[in-house]
C-alpha cells in the first residue's frame, strides 16, 4: 500500500528524509512542515554582494567514512559537484590546529614527530600515553563520561586539555558530562572489542554502516580531501534539496508551518499546526529538536515526552568578524580554548585559511568566527534572552585581540545567538534512545526520530539518519 508521510522540520535531517522518501514508489505523498520561513535549519550562510560568504552554522563537512560518502553521493546527485570547495589533508588548515593555554597559542601535535616529542602545553610525549594505553584494562561500565574514559586510558593531562577542547569544538559541551559511548562511538567500541583504543584503530572494531561510493566520493578519497564546503556557503545544500523537492509532484514543502500537536489515530497520525490547519499522514518522521517534539506529543505519551525532554541542548553565540588585509599571526584551521583557560570562550575559526574563496573579491581581508557559550553560556552571559549583541561582539573582538594580537577593529561583523543549537549526549544517552525506540515499537506509534538529537550531531550523521529513516519505512533496509 502507498503511504502519505509527514516530515516535521525542514532542517538538513528533514530534507534528507524527504529526498529519500520521494524516490520510493511506495510513498504517494510527502508533506514537509517547517516552522520558520526558510529550510536548512542551522545551515545558514550570509552572502554579501562583494562575494564574501559568512557561515553562522557548519562551515565544513568531512568526506571520511560511510556517512561522509553518503553525503557526497547526495551532493553528486544534486549536481553540486562544480560548486565544491575541497580542502586536502596536506593543506595548512588540515595540518595546523591550535589550542590556547596559559595565554599562548600551541600547535596541536600531529604526525609522527608531534607524537614522539614533548610538545607544550603537554608535559610528556603523546606516544608515552599511547603506549601505556595498551596496558589499561577494559572497563565493564555500560557508559562513562568522555573525560573519565580518556583520563583512565590516556591520562588526565590529555583529558583536561585535548579532550576538553575537542568536546568544546564539536559539541560546545562539557566532557565531564558528555557520554563517550554516544559522542565518540568508535572509541567506546574499540575498548569493548579490542580492549584498547590503539588496537581498535589498528585492527578495526566492527560496527558502522557501509555505503557504496559515487565517482565523487571515490575522487574525494583519491585526492585526500579532509573537508569540503560549497562556493556560496553550506546553505547551498538545503537550497539544492529544496529545488529538487519542489519539482516533484508528490512532495509538498510548507514553510511558516509550525507544528503544534501530533496525535496517533487508529491508522496513522493527525498533525495540528499552530494556525489551526490539520494534516493527516500514515507515518510521521520527526526531524525536530527532541524538546520540540516532546511538547507536541499527547499526555498519553508522557513517558516518551519525558525521555525526549531529558536530551539537553546548549546555546552558542557565533560572531563573524571581517578584518582589512591579512591579520593572522599563525595559519591553520583555528584554535580551541580549554574550559580551564576561559570557560565561556570556546574557540576561533580562521575561516579565510580553509576557504579563501569566501573572502570578498578584489581587496585582501581576513574572516574569523568566534564561538562562545555552549555548556557555559548561562554562567558567562546569563539568560540568552537578555544578553545584548554589543556585549557578545565586544567579548569576541577582545578574544581576537588577546589571543591573536589583532589590534585593528573589525570592518564588518555579525552576531548570531543560536539558541539550543547543539544537543548534548549526556551519560546514559544510549539507554534513553533504546527505551524511546522500544516505546515507539511497543505502542505501534507511526513515528520515526531523525536529526541531531539522537545518533550524531554532524551534518553527515544527520543526513544519514534521514536516509535510514526513509529507507526503513519503505522497507529497503
Ligand atoms: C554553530 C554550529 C556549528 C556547527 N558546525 C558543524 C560543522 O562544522 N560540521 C558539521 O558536520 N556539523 C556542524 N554543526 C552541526 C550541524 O549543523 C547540525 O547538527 C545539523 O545541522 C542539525 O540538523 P537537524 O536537521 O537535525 O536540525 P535543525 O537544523 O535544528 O532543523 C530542525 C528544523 O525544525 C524546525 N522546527 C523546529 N520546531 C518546529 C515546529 N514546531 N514545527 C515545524 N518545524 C519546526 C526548525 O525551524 C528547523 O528548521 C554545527 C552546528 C552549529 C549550531
Ligand atoms: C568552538 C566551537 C565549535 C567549532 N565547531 C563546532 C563548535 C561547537 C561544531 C562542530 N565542529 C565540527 C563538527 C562536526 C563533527 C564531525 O563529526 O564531523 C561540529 C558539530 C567539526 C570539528 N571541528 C573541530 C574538530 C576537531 C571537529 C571534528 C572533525 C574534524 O576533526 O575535522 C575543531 C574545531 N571546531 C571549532 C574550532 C575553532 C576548532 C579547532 C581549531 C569551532
Amino acid at each position: 500500500m502507498q503511504k502519505t508521510v509527514a516530515v516535521l522540520g525542514g532542517g538538513i535531517g528533514g530534507l534528507s528524509a524527504c529526498y529519500h522518501l520521494s524516490k520510493s514508489p511506495q510513498v504517494s505523498k510527502v508533506v514537509v512542515l517547517e516552522g520558520s520561513g526558510r529550510c536548512g535549519g542551522w545551515l545558514s550562510s550570509t552572502r554579501r554582494e562583494d562575494g564574501a560568504v559568512f557561515e553562522h552554522g557548519p562551515r565544513g563537512v568531512r568526506p571520511a567514512g560511510a556517512v561522509g560518502t553518503n553525503t557526497l553521493n547526495m551532493v553528486s546527485e544534486l549536481g553540486l559537484e562544480s560548486e565544491l570547495l575541497p580542502v586536502t589533508y596536506d593543506h595548512v588548515a588540515s595540518k595546523n590546529r591550535f589550542i590556547y593555554v596559559g595565554g599562548q597559542l600551541h600547535k596541536m601535535p600531529s604526525g609522527l614527530g608531534g607524537v614522539i616529542r614533548t610538545s607544550p602545553p603537554f608535559t610528556q610525549p603523546i606516544l608515552q600515553s599511547v603506549m601505556k594505553e595498551l596496558l589499561v584494562k577494559r572497563s565493564k561500565e555500560e557508559d562513562e563520561s568522555v573525560h573519565a574514559f580518556v583520563s583512565r586510558r590516556l591520562g588526565s593531562e590529555l583529558a583536561d586539555i585535548a579532550i576538553d577542547s575537542l568536546c568544546r569544538g564539536v559539541f560546545a559541551g562539557d566532557c565531564r558530562a558528555l557520554s563517550v559511548r554516544s559522542c565518540f562511538p568508535p572509541l567506546y567500541r574499540a575498548e569493548q572489542a579490542r580492549g584498547s583504543i590503539v588496537l581498535g584503530m589498528v585492527f578495526g572494531s566492527g560496527g558502522g554502516p557501509v555505503v557504496t561510493p559515487s565517482d565523487l566520493a571515490t575522487r574525494s578519497s583519491k585526492e585526500s580531501w579532509a573537508q569540503w564546503s560549497l562556493r556560496r556557503g553550506m546553505q547551498m545544500l538545503p537550497e539544492a534539496l529544496e529545488d529538487v523537492l519542489n519539482n516533484k509532484d508528490h512532495v509538498e514543502l510548507h514553510k511558516h508551518a509550525p507544528v503544534k500537536t501530533v496525535n496517533a489515530t487508529g491508522s496513522g497520525c493527525e498533525i495540528k499546526l499552530e494556525d489551526g490547519c490539520t494534516v493527516m499522514a500514515d507515518h510521521v518522521i520527526a526531524a525536530l529538536p527532541a524538546k520540540s517534539l516532546a511538547s507536541m506529543l499527547p499526555p498519553t505519551a508522557q513517558p516518551m515526552s519525558q525521555q525526549l525532554r531529558e536530551i539537553a541542548s546548549v546555546t552558542v553565540a557565533v560572531v563573524n568578524l571581517e578584518y582589512e588585509g591579512s591579520v593572522l599571526p599563525v595559519t591553520g584551521f583555528g584554535h580551541l580554548v580549554p574550559s580551564s583557560e576561559d570557560s565561556g570562550l570556546l574557540g576561533v575559526v580562521y575561516d579565510s585559511v580553509p576557504f579563501p574563496q569566501h573572502n570578498r573579491t578584489g581587496v585582501p581581508s581576513t574572516r574569523l568566527t568566534v564561538m562562545m557559550g555552549g555548556a557555559w553560556f548561562q554562567e558567562t552571559f546569563g539568560d540568552p534572552d537578555s544578553v545584548s549583541e554589543q556585549r557578545l561582539l565586544e567579548r569576541a573582538s577582545q578574544a581576537v585581540t588577546s589571543h591573536l594580537g589583532v589590534t585593528a577593529a573589525p570592518i564588518w561583523s555579525c552576531v548570531a545567538l543560536l539558541k539550543d543549537c547543539i544537543p548534548q549526549y549526556h551519560l546514559g544517552h544510549w539507554k534513553r534512545l533504546e527505551s524511546m525506540r522500544k516505546y515507539i515499537s511497543d505502542h505501534n506509534m507511526p513515528l520515526t526520530l531523525v536529526g541531531a538529537s539522537y545518533d550524531g550531531v554532524s551534518v553527515n550523521d544527520v543526513i544519514f539518519s534521514g536516509r535510514t529513516a526513509a529507507e526503513r519505512l519503505v522497507g529497503v533496509v
